[in-house]
This record gives C-alpha cells, sequence and structure tokens, in this order.
C-alpha cells in the first residue's frame, strides 16, 4: 500500500454557482486544524481538480494554478483530473484517468515514473489493468447513488467494492454518494479512503464537513489496523500451534 496517499480526495466541484477554491481553501484550514492522530491516520490531503467537460482549458488551467499554490503551501496533494497536459503545466502531484481519458498506460508515460496516477475502476478486471499500465491507485464507484454526476452504472455497495479491493495490491479510493456516516463501512470493504465532490461542496459548512469526514476516516482506519493486527496474531499462533492430532 502506498503509505503517501491520503485517505480523504476532495474533488473540486466546479458547476456554475460553486466555489472551488472556497472550498479548497476550508479543507485546507481543517485537515490543518485536525488533531495530530486524526493526521497521522489520515495523510495528507488529496486535491483533485476537476472541471465540467465543457470548461476550457484555460478555466482548467486557472483553477489548477490557484489549487495547486495552495496545496503546495499547506503540504497537501494536488491531482488533476483527465487534463494531463494541465497537471504537467501546474507541476501536479499527478493525475486521474477513467475509461474515457487517455489510456493508463499513455497517462503514466505522459506523466512520468515518480507521479500519483489514479485510475477508474468497477471491477476487479479493469482495475487489474490498468494496475499493469501504471495506476498507482484505483478510484472505484459509484459505491452510492450521486447527484453530482449524471449517467453512471448502478452502485457497487461495499460489497461490489469489496470485490475489487480484494483483488488488487494498491490502495482503493471509493467514490460517489460517500458520506461521513458511510466511511466505516467502506474502509471495512477495504477501502483505504473516500473522494467525495457533494458531501463537502454541498455542506452549509465545507470545513466541518472535511473535519467529519477526517474523524471517521481516521477510526475507521484504527479500527481496521487493530483488526489486521489482532488477525496476524492470531495467524502466527495458528502457525506455531502445531495441527490437532500431529505430533508433539
Ligand atoms: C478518485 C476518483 N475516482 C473516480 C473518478 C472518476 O473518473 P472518470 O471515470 O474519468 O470520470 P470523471 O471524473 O472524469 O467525470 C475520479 N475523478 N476520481
Ligand atoms: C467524479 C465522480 N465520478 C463518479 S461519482 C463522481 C462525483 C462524486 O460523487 P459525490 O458528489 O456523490 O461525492
Ligand atoms: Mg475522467
Amino acid at each position: 500500500m502506498d503509505a503517501t496517499l491520503g485517505r480523504l480526495h476532495l474533488i473540486t466541484d466546479a458547476r456554475p454557482g460553486r466555489d472551488p477554491v472556497g472550498t479548497v481553501r476550508a479543507a485546507l484550514a481543517a485537515h490543518a486544524a485536525a488533531g495530530d492522530a486524526v493526521r497521522a491516520a489520515t495523510g495528507p490531503l488529496v486535491v483533485q481538480v476537476r472541471v465540467e467537460d465543457d470548461a476550457t482549458d484555460l478555466d482548467a488551467y486557472q483553477l489548477a494554478v490557484r489549487v495547486r499554490e495552495l496545496c503546495a503551501a499547506a503540504g497537501a496533494t494536488c491531482l488533476i483530473n483527465d487534463r494531463l497536459h494541465v497537471a504537467l503545466a501546474v507541476g501536479a502531484d499527478g493525475g486521474h484517468v477513467g475509461a474515457l481519458d487517455l489510456p493508463v498506460a499513455a497517462a503514466r508515460r505522459v506523466l512520468g515514473p515518480g507521479a500519483i496516477l489514479g485510475a477508474t475502476a468497477r471491477t476487479s478486471g479493469v482495475g487489474r489493468a490498468a494496475i499493469a499500465g501504471g495506476a498507482s491507485y484505483l478510484g472505484v464507484g459509484p459505491c452510492y447513488a450521486t447527484s453530482t454526476k449524471d449517467g453512471l452504472p448502478s452502485p457497487l455497495g461495499p460489497a461490489g467494492l469489496a470485490a475489487v479491493t480484494g483483488a488488487v495490491p494498491v490502495p482503493v479510493v471509493a467514490i460517489a454518494g460517500v458520506t461521513a456516516a458511510r466511511v466505516a463501512e467502506l474502509l471495512a470493504a477495504g477501502a483505504h479512503g473516500v473522494a467525495v465532490v457533494g458531501a463537502v461542496s454541498g455542506a452549509a459548512d465545507p470545513g466541518r464537513a472535511v473535519s467529519e469526514l477526517l474523524r471517521e476516516l481516521a477510526r475507521a482506519a484504527v479500527d481496521h489496523d487493530q483488526r489486521d493486527r489482532d488477525q496476524h496474531g492470531r495467524d502466527r499462533q495458528d502457525d506455531a500451534e502445531p495441527a490437532r492430532g500431529g505430533v508433539r
């Protein structure tokens, strides 16, 4: 697992009437104000710059420049959705591609070996192919119904998510319809983290929404690590004990 990939991915909401830069500022402030334990468990905030499909490259670039500056000053990770030339132009940490974007292997060639590269996958087969092409994490969804993107297939739910997380060796970020209340079940299904648009952009207080998401992610990650340690402890004990009826 990539230890440096943060668990909370905030995707910008660039629909008319939204304030993506203000929301990013509020999110970065909430992350900075979170306790040390929460920040240690959740890692750096990841901000993914996503604009509407019909936005111009100039719009995308101008938003990306501002978000990249804010992220750099705060130690956050900045990724660019779809438009990898914009990622290169602003010096982002990486990018995210899906089925209608550059193929993953081509995206890897564009971004170079050191960049973070996310790829969308709804199945383990697509996920494995993306990893073979150079993806460093997978965005898996829609996990639940969402109102911020049209035309998606039916939601995978935690069971569909688990079918992917159980089959791949890279961090999985659960997306669509994610709320703080759903974080625990998503991490229990094997997700490393979550990506959100509406839960933060549509909140009355985006900073507070980020604080709640971080708190739930930290709690679930710590629970999950503890379960892992317990399980490995049991495995070690089982290995040490001779099989029943065996020679003692
Ligand atoms: C973390 C994460 N997961 C999935 C997506 C969706 O990417 P894609 O399928 O290419 O759809 P668009 O976002 O480009 O409309 C994502 N952006 N981030
Ligand atoms: C970009 C994207 N891809 C799948 S859902 C989505 C938007 C995020 O969904 P939500 O607003 O429900 O967090
Ligand atoms: Mg895309």
